[in-house]
């Protein structure tokens, strides 16, 4: 235990001399921030420091290892005060934590009494929580490297500055970053990889991230590596999944969580995601309340939940709620394509109940109809010879209306899944040009021959890429109609799409914000670097990079290549 050690060694310290016990400031070098104290509160809390043989400094500068404000300071208004180069080997904490030391006669636990506006910039769905954040990215620990050097036991506030011959600083391919390379004001802590997973969970966070981060190219930069760890897209996936002693736990929140997306429920969906991708990461088993509670984004009620289901390996309420009427019934309906929680709620408030139900009275649009038509089929997943079954007549389709196409079966197949949702068809060709034309020729000649039975969406002008989701039936009595997406993309944006149609939408998501926080920007047409943004408004689009494979993205972002299969986020 990392504070117990620590505790340890003050003790042992304690049983020294008089003396020595009421030195035990000595350490610490305090600038009492005069900010809401009053005059004589601010002198009393240097007088008492000084009494305990810490050193006051009236000025803020480098060597200040404790910024102590009054407790009623707000932590955005210290963030502002505070000049967080100058104050790059500084701590925020509160008065408080100076008042128990003195009350104990030594150096005690942090808790709950540090500022960091870090937190901010880590994570903005972890700070609207709480406003503690604390080094080794647990709400009561505190890291045990850090506290070993007393004074300096917590998060920094600022960064290591640039440095040429510091490998964690090199760019994309290696290249030491310049002035040019523009980066998000990012403060990179010892937050553990599960915390960045789990924000990545929360969709508020990408739209969210960047709010406070100003477009100045005065560089922040990140750890390189450090970074690329704490993002999903840096581990491969099976580890973590197959390594989880928490499974049973989270498989049973996950029932829950589709209850929530059932009734789109965003709040709920937000902190369960969240937590749900924390506990995930957990190395150890959790197995009461109070290790459930030290878990970033396990708050109160759901630390009761995760501690009855340690305890009984279930969940009353997923009993009650997943087996309810309402619940159901809307998730019945949520199987018809095209019908998502907002319209399948609908519907059972109309008074709908069963499929026969919608048929008969309820008002479709061309897709549910299509949905509701062939419900059974479209809700059970292809097994993966047949996908590729589906795959081989897409190529053999391609090579007669033109030779040389490319195709390429993406998404869960891809991933390695025995089975899946849909096929996910690239096509494109390797002279950049011999796309051209393909998408309606392609469609036309699948349709001709039966194969494709019913168009749900064509979208032909998604910049160079042009995307098809329909329906597809290979031939024979006893085939099922199936879900296909054909996309016919460049050559040039070849392994983008690939890379992003490959997924897992988890595992996109989170290279998506790995890139932006790297001042670059990732979609399914390619890699830019250089972007400038101001909140979540692209200043400028920055220069593409080229991405002749899917490695070479990887390459681009510092990260270890990932195999399609460890991509199943
Ligand atoms: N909101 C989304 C939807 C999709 N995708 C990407 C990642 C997906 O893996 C890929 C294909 O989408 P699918 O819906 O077909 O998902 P999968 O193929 O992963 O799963 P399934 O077996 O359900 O088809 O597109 C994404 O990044 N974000
Ligand atoms: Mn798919």
């Amino acid at each position: 235990m990392k504070r117990a050690s620590y505790e340890g060694n003050s003790t042992s310290k304690k049983a020294n001399t008089t003396n020595e016990e009421h030195q035990f400031l000595s350490s610490l070098r305090c600038h009492v921030l005069p900010a809401h104290f009053g005059k004589g509160r601010h002198g009393i809390f240097k007088k008492q420091i000084e009494k305990y043989g810490g050193h006051i400094s009236e000025t803020l500068n480098p060597e200040v290892s404790h910024v102590i404000v009054e407790e009623t300071v707000d932590i955005n208004k210290v963030a502002k005060l505070v000049n967080k180069e100058v104050l790059k080997n500084s701590v925020i904490v509160k008065c408080t934590w100076i008042s128990s030391c003195i009350k104990e006669k030594r150096i005690v636990d942090c808790k709950d009494l540090i500022l960091n506006n870090a937190s901010k910039e880590i994570s903005p769905s972890v700070s609207s929580h709480s406003n503690l954040f604390v080094s080794d990215g647990t709400k009561d620990g505190i890291n045990s490297n850090n506290m070993s050097h007393a004074g300096s036991h917590v998060t920094k506030l600022g960064n290591e500055p640039p440095s040429a011959s510091n490998t964690d600083n090199l760019g994309p391919g290696g290249r030491a970053r310049t002035t040019n390379d523009n980066y998000n004001d990012i403060h990179v802590t010892d937050l553990k990889s599960s915390d960045a997973v789990a924000s990545l969970n929360t969709p508020t966070f990408a739209a969210g991230d960047d709010k406070d981060s100003d477009h100045s190219t005065t560089q922040q930069l990140p750890q390189l590596g450090k970074l690329q760890s704490m993002f999903a897209c840096g581990h491969a996936s099976g580890a973590s999944k197959l390594a989880s002693p928490n499974s049973h736990i989270t498989a049973e929140l996950q029932k829950l969580l589709q209850v929530y997306q059932s009734k789109n429920d965003t709040w709920r969906i937000t902190g369960y995601q969240r937590a749900i991708a924390a506990i995930q990461a957990h190395p150890h088993p959790i197995t009461n309340y109070q290790s459930a509670r030290k878990i970033r984004g396990v708050g109160e009620k759901l630390a009761a939940k995760v501690a009855e289901i340690a305890c009984s390996g279930r969940l009353r309420k997923v009993e009650e709620i997943c087996g309810s009427e309402e619940t159901t019934t809307i998730t019945l309906f949520m199987g018809v394509w095209g019908a998502g929680p907002h319209t399948s709620a609908n519907w059972y408030m109309q008074g709908f109940r069963t499929l026969e139900d919608l048929r008969a009275k309820a008002t479709l649009t061309r897709h549910q109809k299509v949905g509701l038509q062939l419900y059974d089929d479209l809700n059970s997943r292809i097994p993966r010879a047949e996908a590729s079954q589906i795959h081989q007549f897409v190529q053999q389709c391609c090579g007669e209306i033109r030779t040389g196409l490319l195709t390429e079966v993406c998404g869960s197949y891809r991933r390695g899944r025995d089975t899946c949702g849909d096929v996910d068809v690239l096509v494109t060709h390797p002279d950049g040009h011999s796309h051209e034309g393909v998408f309606r020729k392609l469609l036309a000649n699948m349709k001709n021959k039966g194969f494709l039975t019913d168009d749900l969406v064509t979208q032909e002008d998604n910049g160079s890429q042009q995307k098809y989701l329909g329906v597809c039936k290979l031939p024979g009595p006893d085939t099922k109609h199936r879900r296909l997406d054909i996309i016919v993309v460049p050559y040039s944006e070849f392994a983008p799409a690939m890379l992003y149609f490959t997924g897992s939408a988890h595992f996109n998501r989170s290279m998506r914000l790995l890139a932006t926080k790297l001042g670059m920007s990732l979609s399914e047409h390619g890699l830019r670097a250089n972007v400038v943004r101001k909140g979540n408004e692209k200043l400028t689009a920055g220069c593409l990079l080229e991405t002749l494979t899917e490695e070479s993205i990887f390459r681009h972002l510092s990260l270890p290549y990932q195999q399609p299969v460890d991509r199943d986020h």
